[in-house]
């Protein structure tokens, strides 16, 4: 029976960073962010369902979502997050449980599913072990200032609908420390499932 892991973090802990290397080990990850982008494409059901809760105003030019306005609307007002939240979590877990069934049934050894809100959201009945990219807050603020050129406050915003990275560290099985370079991260990856028992695929 294939291992279900489930890699969380906080905003730009390094969650996409980490799952890229899981590529090396042939271990498939399912993407919940990237889920969350194709159940809201236009005529899709929580598309419409978005439309007509926050409005035309939400679209861009083309009909699609003004992904930046609409995160401005709920990472500043936790009703309407959770608004957002009722429509788009239960197509994505859908998906995921999917996409999961279909890799185990193909008989990997292991499978990850990639989610931001693992915890926040109470998936953990979904995966065997957890895994938490960690980074200090200072680092978090700094990595999402500049990739996503927001604001100091709009960075915090994000931070603070969540968990805080420090206490789903706590609540994993496992803490990779994306602190130090990449290389670093990458050679804790690499420990981990060593430990765990699922390092064969790179070595066939
Ligand atoms: C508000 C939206 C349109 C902003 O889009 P944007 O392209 O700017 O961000 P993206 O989707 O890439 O998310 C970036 C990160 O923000 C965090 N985040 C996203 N949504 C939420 C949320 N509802 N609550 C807390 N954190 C969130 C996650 O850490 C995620 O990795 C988008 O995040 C969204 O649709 N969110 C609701 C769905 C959701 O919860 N997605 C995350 C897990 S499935
Ligand atoms: N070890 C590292 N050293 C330097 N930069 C890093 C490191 N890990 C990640 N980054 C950079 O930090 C930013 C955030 O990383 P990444 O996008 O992987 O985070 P994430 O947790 O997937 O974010 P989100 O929650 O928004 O999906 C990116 O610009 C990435 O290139």
């Amino acid at each position: 029976m294939a291992l279900v892991l489930g890699l969380t973090g906080s905003i730009a802990s390094g969650k996409s960073t980490i799952s890229l290397m899981f590529d090396d080990f042939n271990i498939p990850v399912v993407d919940a962010d990237k889920l969350s982008r194709e159940v809201v494409m236009p005529g899709e059901k929580a598309y419409e369902q978005i439309v007509e809760t926050f409005g035309q105003e939400i679209l861009r030019d083309d009909k699609a979502l003004d992904r930046k306005k609409l995160g401005n609307i709920i990472f500043n007002d936790e009703s309407k997050r959770k608004q957002l939240n009722g429509i788009v979590h239960p197509a994505v877990r859908e998906k995921m449980l999917v996409r999961r069934d279909g890799y185990v049934e193909s008989g990997t050894e292991c499978v990850v599913l990639d989610i931001p809100l693992l915890f926040e959201s109470k998936l953990t009945d979904f995966v065997d072990k957890t895994v938490v990219v960690y980074v200090d807050e200072d680092v978090q603020v700094q990595r999402l200032m500049e990739r996503d050129e927001y604001s100091e406050e709009e960075a915090y915003q994000r931070i603070n609908a969540q968990i805080s990275v420090k206490e789903k560290a706590n609540l994993a099985d496992a803490v990779i420390d994306n602190n130090g370079t990449k290389q670093e991260s990458y050679r804790q990856l690499e420990d981990l499932l060593k430990k765990w028992n699922v390092n064969e695929a790179k070595e066939a």
